[in-house]
């Protein structure tokens, strides 16, 4: 198999980003590197490889120790999705986790923690625009989920054409345990795979389905051994690259069309309902209580 890293997308991950820092007024323009919380720097944060043969790309979520979402992180997804949309030989992306047993734990919720209002909007807006350019993308995509996927997880995974996952995890959408509520448009593309009444009882009660249920459910697509998942996604993508792409693309545009719409006539008022929303005193309590709950499980 001939590897080649994408020149372009190693060159975007350590770009400047136009961030507001956390308790900073007025935007200033930094390496996103120094922004990030994480033990992993920017540039190992997400790292992307690309198979000209099978013309199919694969992206790497390595923010440790659980890819975290935090702004920066979410900015270099969303930058490494617009370079490979843009390369016109890339056909296909495969979005891989590095971190131990955990494919994606949402949103970092350090974002949400005590934050600065400009952050906060940008926060949410880059987040709105990453899922949209994910959701709608011209190129195939497939989850390889090799561990947990919660919350912010699932809204990648969900967001994605196919989904391969390993056995004996939790995936889902758990946000009301953090006192908060998923976004309609995250909801929506959940339900789109599970159905309405599995979507609101999981949503309301803060559900995690185990593997086996989501395959049963349509939440996944499939479960296999965990050190198989991504060649399964590699097999799985090829087989769907068998379609030809603008039909496929075309196809997908149709089915998730009312979605886009209600997503795009509601994002304004969803962003004003973020940002009044987080800072509430209760919510950063609730916030704070769930963030020290998983510290203390150790
Ligand atoms: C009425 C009107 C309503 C209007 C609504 C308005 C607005 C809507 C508002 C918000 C919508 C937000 C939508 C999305 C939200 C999210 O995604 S929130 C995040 C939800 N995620 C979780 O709850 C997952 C939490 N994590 C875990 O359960 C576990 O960490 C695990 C993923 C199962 C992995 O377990 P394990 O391998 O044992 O690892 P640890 O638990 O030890 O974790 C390692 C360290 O990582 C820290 N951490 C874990 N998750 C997060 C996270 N999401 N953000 C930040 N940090 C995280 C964890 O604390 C450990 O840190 P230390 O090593 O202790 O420092």
């Amino acid at each position: 198999m001939t590897m080649r890293s994408f020149g372009l997308i190693r060159q975007c991950c350590n770009a400047l980003v136009r961030v507001p820092l956390a308790r900073e007024k007025s935007p200033v323009s930094l390496p996103i590197s120094h922004l990030s919380r994480s033990l992993t720097t920017a540039a190992e944060a997400l790292k992307i490889t690309y198979d000209e043969k099978s013309e199919v790309a694969t992206m790497h979520l390595c923010r440790k120790p659980v890819n975290g979402l935090s702004l920066e992180f979410i900015t270099q997804i969303s930058i490494a999705l617009e370079k490979l949309e843009n390369e016109r030989s890339c056909r296909g992306v495969i979005i891989s986790s590095g971190c131990d047993n955990v494919f994606c734990a949402g949103l970092d919720i350090n974002e949400m923690l005590r934050p600065t209002p400009e952050r906060l909007e940008i926060f949410w807006k880059t987040l709105q625009d990453m899922w949209l350019q994910l959701f709608t993308t011209r190129l195939m995509t497939v989850a390889a989920i090799t561990g947990h996927c919660i919350a912010g997880g699932c809204l990648i995974s969900s967001a994605c054409d196919h989904r391969v996952m390993a056995p004996n995890f939790k995936i889902g959408l758990n946000e009301v345990k953090l006192g908060i509520v998923a976004p309609f448009w995250l909801v929506d593309s959940v339900k789109n795979l599970i159905g309405y009444r599995q979507t609101e009882w999981s949503l309301m009660k803060g559900h995690l389905f185990s593997s086996e249920d989501a395959l049963r459910l349509g939440l996944v697509d499939k479960v296999v051994p965990q050190d198989q998942v991504v060649l399964q996604a590699e097999a799985d993508m090829a087989e769907w690259l068998q379609v030809p792409d603008s039909a496929r693309h075309l196809s997908k545009t149709l089915m998730r069309r009312d979605t886009v719409v209600r997503f795009r006539s509601g994002r304004e008022a969803d962003l004003k309902t973020f940002v009044n929303y987080i800072p509430k005193e209760s919510i950063q309590k609730t916030l704070h209580s769930y963030v020290e709950s998983l510290k203390s499980k150790k």
